[in-house]
């Protein structure tokens, strides 16, 4: 029963096996033309042992023919020539499967990394970026390139390299059995194989320790980029942290090495087998031949013929280079497909696609700003035990301007994120015109949002298209980049670079520029509006004055504010100066909506807004007056 039950478990085993095999065949052929050039290089590398042992032994045979008179000197030539010529075609097809293996890798290689990209962008939320499940495995499916060890590439061709490799063992088996002892051969044959099976195991094995460790060696390359590149870097040399930042490289790469280490220690352990097995086969090979070449049954040419199709038949015991690649690449083949299970965008059907998004915006109804609505919100961050928000309703009436206000942490840029459809409620609806904002919509629903996040992105392009990628459909409408960046308040910060819009805001190209905190705001603004002026009809403004100056500040209300036409204005700000023209502020606290008015009306009802609002004016007047006093004659 045991010995049914470990039977049935071994070949459990092998189908997993053999299918990830013809997966990576299939994937080296996928380019018929490279594929087909590769499988005949191939097909005469499987060749060339056996024939290399046939013309060995015929070479041997005419010498010693020769040496007793049986055979004539020029009889050596043909076998001298056959020789020669399998080395030179040998040389060549090497070298021209090698070119075809790189190019046919680096195809496949470009194919998986557009791959992983297309799924990071796929789904409509941006909650899987954040999930370390799907960094660990985005990770290990792109993991390729140069001195990398993850590609499917490699170990596509690895695996059609090494299926020849067996034909050509099973070719030198051949000649074995046919010049010397089938017996023979099938013992070389199997002992290698069984060599091979045992360093194979302790191969997967490595791979699967390096696989389970990606997320240690992905904070330790945090550490290594960390020091050199990014904002990070200034912050790093003006805290005198370089040499913190190395420490902790070191520790962190130094724990994900010991690991592997360790698991390369223990297969070292294990290597007695492999030479008592490699012993036995080295020896029946020698001995075998050797003695019934003594005995005189078997002639020079054919003990040379068996013992250079064995040498060749070793070769297969040894794990090559592509075994190696096939492992190693098999975990970012396996890691794609985790991915695209998980992530895979639902099959639409290429007639059904217009439609949906005709129904989808036909059910967004575009032309006039939305009614949106949230109903009983819950929502809470992948692993967080606290939700942010526990029942939030909130209404937000067409072309109105609401402001959002709140501590700290309280859920406003979150709230954000769902009302963009980039987080999906954990409960409760988002509801545009009374329908909900479900996966089908989101994409129709994205292009009537404009959103000016706190951190928002800072493009290395140029100025105008810094702008206009809102709404790059449009992006030679000069006009209105000119006109959006009029009223962020850049116009004149244009007219002083030298290509003027066509500057590149970046310092590390030539002729390009870098910009400040606030004039970075600025552009970000510039691009909302310019979103606006093209049709979005709701305009969210996360913290949009943070980095303005005094006088900017003031007059963005009435620059940016109250000049975007009959859109939706969603304003989350800290400076209670700056939302309090709004037609309606909302406090939130706790995860709910605590008050709500306009900013009178809040005022009057001695509110949490007040006694904020007060605190900051007090400050302001606390402020003026200390100025006052300093100015003041003594
Ligand atoms: N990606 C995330 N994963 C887990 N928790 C998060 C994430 N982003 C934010 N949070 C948590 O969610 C809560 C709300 O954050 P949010 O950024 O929405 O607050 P906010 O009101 O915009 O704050 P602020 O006024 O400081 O900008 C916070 O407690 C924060 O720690």
């Amino acid at each position: 029963m045991m010995q049914f039950h470990s039977f049935s478990s071994r070949i459990s085993d092998v189908r997993p096996l053999l299918t990830d095999r013809i997966k990576l065949l299939r994937l080296s052929v996928a380019d018929r033309r490279a594929g087909g050039l590769l499988v005949l290089t191939h097909l005469w590398s499987a060749a060339v042992p056996a024939l290399t042992a046939v013309a060995t032994g015929r070479l041997v045979a005419v010498l010693t023919g020769a040496a007793t008179g049986r055979e004539t000197a020029s009889a050596v030539v043909w076998p001298l020539t056959a020789m020669a010529a399998l080395l030179v075609a040998d040389e060549i097809l090497t070298s021209l499967s090698e070119t075809l293996e790189h190019y046919t890798a680096g195809r496949l290689d470009a194919r998986t990394r557009r791959q992983v990209r297309r799924l990071a962008m796929a789904p409509p939320s941006m909650a899987h970026l954040e999930d370390p499940v799907f960094a660990d495995d985005a990770a290990r499916a792109s993991d390729v390139g140069e001195g990398r060890v993850r590609s499917p590439g490699t170990a596509a061709v690895g695996q059609l390299r090494l299926v020849f490799r067996f034909l050509g063992a099973m070719g030198s088996a051949t000649v074995i059995a046919l010049t010397f002892s089938p017996w023979l051969a099938v013992l070389l044959l199997v002992v290698c194989l069984v060599n091979r099976a045992l360093i194979r195991r302790w191969w997967v094995h490595l791979a699967e320790v390096r696989d389970e460790r990606e997320s240690m060696r992905r904070r330790a390359e945090y550490w290594s980029e960390v020091a050199s590149t990014g904002p990070a870097a200034k912050e790093i040399r003006l805290f005198g942290l370089q040499e913190w930042v190395v420490q902790r490289r070191t520790r962190e790469l130094l724990a994900w090495a010991e690991t592997i280490w360790a698991a390369r220690r223990d297969i070292l352990r294990q290597q007695g087998w492999i030479s008592l097995l490699a012993a036995v086969a080295a020896g029946a090979a020698l001995l075998l031949p050797g003695l019934a070449a003594a005995r005189g049954n078997l002639p020079a040419g054919d003990l040379m013929t068996v013992i250079v199709a064995a040498w060749s038949l070793f070769h297969i015991a040894a794990m090559g280079r592509e075994a190696f690649d096939i492992e190693y690449g098999l975990g970012a083949v396996r890691a794609l497909e985790r991915l695209e299970s998980a992530y895979r965008v639902p099959a639409v059907s290429a007639r059904a696609e217009p439609r949906q998004s005709d129904e989808a915006s036909d059910t967004m109804g575009e032309g006039a700003p939305a009614a949106l609505r949230i109903e009983g919100l819950v929502f809470a961050y992948p692993g967080s035990r606290q939700p942010v928000f526990d029942g939030l309703d909130l209404s937000v009436h067409p072309g109105e301007v609401l402001a959002l206000v709140g501590q700290n942490g309280v859920g406003k840029t979150t709230l954000i994120k769902v009302l963009a459809g980039l987080r999906p409620p954990t409960a409760g609806q988002v509801l545009i015109d009374g329908k909900p904002l479900d996966a089908a919509r989101v994409a129709a629903w994205r292009r009537r949002v404009a959103v000016v996040f706190q951190d928002f992105n800072r493009y290395p392009l140029t100025l105008a298209d810094n702008i206009s990628l809102s709404a790059p459909e449009h992006r030679h409408d000069r006009e209105g980049i000119r006109e959006a960046a009029r009223r962020a308040g850049i116009d004149a910060l244009a007219g002083e670079f030298p290509d003027g819009y066509d500057t590149v805001l970046s310092a590390d190209r030539t002729g390009g520029t870098d910009l400040s905190g606030g004039q970075w705001q600025r552009v970000a603004i510039a691009r909302a509006v310019f979103a606006v002026e093209h049709g979005r009809d709701l305009l969210v403004l996360d913290e949009p004055t943070a980095h303005l100056d005094v006088e900017a500040e003031a007059h963005f209300f009435r620059q940016v504010v109250a000049k975007v036409g009959g859109a939706t204005v969603l304003l989350i700000s800290h400076r209670l100066s700056t939302v309090r023209q709004a037609d309606r502020i909302v406090m939130l606290h706790a995860g709910r909506v605590t008050e709500q008015g306009s900013h009178r009306e809040l005022l009057e009802n001695g509110s949490e807004y007040a006694r904020l609002f007060q605190l900051q004016a007090a400050r302001f007047t606390e402020t003026q007056q200390y100025a006052g006093g300093r100015k003041a004659p003594r």
